[in-house]
């Protein structure tokens, strides 16, 4: 049987990892390929027909979107020879899942050091990790900071939690083991630590419980989508942009959901730059919403969404995760 190939954020033991298999499980018909970056986990889906699925991180529970995930979204909307018929965008890629994954960093050492008590003897303390995670440990950093007052900080945005490991892994690595004056530490989940043998010195060091980031599963727009229970809560995604000079064109959109009594359940922009236009500064909004497809009339609500929009994108409608949910 052919194997179902999924790309992800890697290397192996990031949290886009264990979305992944949260999504498609440990079967031998499944291979799991890391990819360097988000940008790639999209490119990559596009490009390379023997890739099945992505799986890209979106949103975290304690601080927000993950940006680069919601501008590649936007970019794609908004790219000048993206596929329209009217004023709706037809994307190479859709939505055809979600999985939330629970985030608990550990602070990790390829140094032999077991207690944050030990890094008081150090000159120099370098912490590596992906750049959505420092929302994440603020106050931790912080308190750190505090019980090393007299040692020099820095953070150091990678590709990945587990890239970080690794990083710092051969960072350390090219010291001699007695010295003193500077540490490379990493952020990153239990897994990462194990799967490169370094020392957890610190579990949970998240400043918020139940720190969850929310993944999209990603295909390309002509593959056959997974099958979905009839019964079962479907989300879409909807991006789209207005005539911003149009008091009111925000709430114009919005009130098609109302008047559909469609339930959004999140709104978020993203800026953007269009040359084509004198305006410095517009706005890709984004919203999700669930809507019972035996009550909205959908073509009666997308024409009236098209009214309203400048341009528009479905992203898809996918199935609610259940196991977040129930
Ligand atoms: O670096 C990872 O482990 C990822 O999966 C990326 C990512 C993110 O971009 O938000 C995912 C979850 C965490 O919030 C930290 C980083």
């Amino acid at each position: 049987m052919s194997q179902t190939r999924v790309i992800f954020l890697g290397p192996k033991g990031t949290y886009s990892h264990q979305a992944a298999l949260q999504q498609f499980g440990t079967d031998s018909d499944v291979e799991y390929i890391p990819t360097q970056s988000i940008p790639q986990c999209f490119d990559e889906l596009e490009h390379d027909k023997e890739i099945a699925y992505s799986v890209v991180p979106l949103e975290n529970s304690t601080n927000g979107q993950v940006v680069f995930s919601y501008d590649l979204l936007r970019d794609r909307m908004l790219q000048k020879d993206a596929k329209q018929i009217g004023k709706r965008v037809i994307p190479d890629l859709k939505v055809v899942g979600e999985q939330y994954v629970s985030i608990t960093h550990c602070l990790l050492s390829a140094a032999s050091i077991t207690s944050v008590d030990q890094l008081t003897q150090y000159k120099h303390i370098k912490i590596y990790s992906h750049p959505q995670v420092w929302g994440q440990v603020t106050n931790y950093i912080n308190d750190l900071k505090t019980k090393c007052s007299n040692v020099k900080f820095e953070t150091i945005d990678t590709s990945s939690t587990s890239g970080a490991v690794v990083i710092a892994k051969e960072e350390q690595e090219k010291l001699d083991p007695s010295n003193k004056d500077t540490i490379n530490l990493a952020v990153a989940s239990e897994t990462a630590g194990h799967l490169n043998k370094v020392n957890i010195v610190q579990h949970a060091v998240n400043d918020k419980l139940g720190n969850t980031t929310r993944f999209l599963v990603l295909q390309r727009q002509e593959e056959e989508a997974p099958s979905v229970k009839d019964d079962a809560t479907k989300v879409s995604l909807l991006t789209f942009t207005i005539e911003q000079d149009e008091p009111g064109s925000l709430v114009d959109v919005l009130n098609i959901l109302k008047d559909h009594s469609v339930n959004m359940s999140s709104i978020h922009s993203r800026p953007y730059n269009s040359a084509s236009s004198p305006r410095k500064w517009q706005y890709v909004f984004f919203v999700e919403y669930t809507m019972d497809t035996n009550k909205t009339k959908m073509d009666a609500f997308y024409n009236q969404i098209a009214d309203k929009c400048f341009q528009w994108c479905l992203w898809g409608t996918f199935p609610r995760n259940e196991r977040y949910y129930q």
